[in-house]
């Protein structure tokens, strides 16, 4: 191949400098980014140039396409960190085991949302009886009538798997949560070829352990892109203004035109339609605490927000 060819190519994973990407052939190379400046992340377009002679034995990365979407995190020192992009989808997933921290699941939708992204919620092992209890189906239900949808499976059990196959269907799609919930091993029920580790929780604690390490993508036989990523103990978006932050509360969202203020952020405003449908019960009171907590987050990260602009 002539040095001066380029063709375009999908970033699968992303180590740094380093890529997988994926031809539009379908065979799966590594390859180098060319230039300090250049930074790709999984799901990136990109076009890249060799091996050749001449560029050494390695692919290099020469461009990366405008994105259609960006999926992006706050670091811990406050910066922003892109985590994928043209995503369509993004799924969060808990399980009865380990605990879920749903106020995580509430900012990873949010960050979706804020992103121009579709949310999901996938609800694994749910064979086990912690699926069972009230109260974690209540919590539950709240994604429901927030307007998610929400899949109830077991990744162990392919017949209860389908729905997500059918749901991931045109989707560019990436699989989050905490560390043990399953993701790996949802990721290789859809995608058998993946090869994604996965093991046992540790257990006195009931916590998974990091088994996963990287971001990575894999197309699906039935349709759609799924990304498999690393489990998280925590997740904040890229930092917004107080009024951008319900929108990502559809419910919250949704009755926001019913305030007397078309500035309300609903915490202590006469007229708010939002604190009357909390105090009808008609809201989640957990889901709208996870809206002013985030609020705060976001509040504490505006130095950083000014900084950006
Ligand atoms: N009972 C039950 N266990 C499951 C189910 N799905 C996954 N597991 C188990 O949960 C543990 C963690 O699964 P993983 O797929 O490694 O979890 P992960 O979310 O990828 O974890 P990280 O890679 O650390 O983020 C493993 O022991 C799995 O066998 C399920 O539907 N039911
Ligand atoms: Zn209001």
């Amino acid at each position: 191949m002539s040095d001066a060819v380029e063709t375009p190519a999908r970033v699968t994973e992303s180590f740094g400098r380093r890529v997988i990407v994926e031809t539009s052939a379908g065979s799966r190379t590594s390859a180098e980014l060319f230039g300090k400046r250049l930074t790709c992340v999984c799901g990136d377009e990109v076009m890249i140039r060799g091996p050749s002679q001449s560029s050494g034995d390695v692919a290099k990365v020469v461009s990366v396409a405008p994105r259609r979407s960006l999926f992006a995190r706050t670091d811990s020192r406050g910066r922003t960190e892109p985590l994928a992009a043209n995503l369509s989808l993004v799924i969060v997933i808990i399980a009865p085991n380990p605990e879920p921290d749903l106020y995580i699941a509430d900012r990873y939708l949010a960050g979706a949302a804020l992103a121009g992204i579709s949310g999901a919620l996938i609800v694994n092992k749910s064979e086990l009886p912690g699926a069972e209890d009230p109260d974690f189906q209540a919590r539950v239900n709240d994604y429901e009538r927030a307007g998610y949808p929400v899949l109830r499976l077991s990744a162990k059990n392919e017949p209860t798997v389908a729905p997500v196959r059918e749901l991931l269907i045109n989707q560019s799609a990436m699989l989050v949560g905490q560390s043990g919930v399953g993701k790996s091993t949802l990721t290789n029920r859809l995608a058998p070829e993946s090869e994604r580790a996965t093991r046992t929780l540790s257990d006195s604690t009931g916590e998974g352990r990091h088994t996963t390490v990287s971001t990575a993508l894999f197309r699906l036989a039935s349709g759609g892109e799924l990304i498999d990523s690393p489990g998280v103990r925590d997740y904040a978006p890229p930092p917004v203004e107080d009024a951008m932050v319900q929108v990502g509360w559809p419910e919250i969202l949704k009755l926001a035109p019913e305030c007397r203020f078309n500035n309300c952020l609903h915490l202590r405003e006469p007229g708010c339609a939002v604190l009357a449908a909390l105090a009808e019960n008609t809201l989640s009171a957990r889901r709208y605490e996870s809206y002013k907590r985030l609020l705060n987050i976001m509040r504490g990260l505006a130095p950083e927000y000014e900084r950006r602009r």
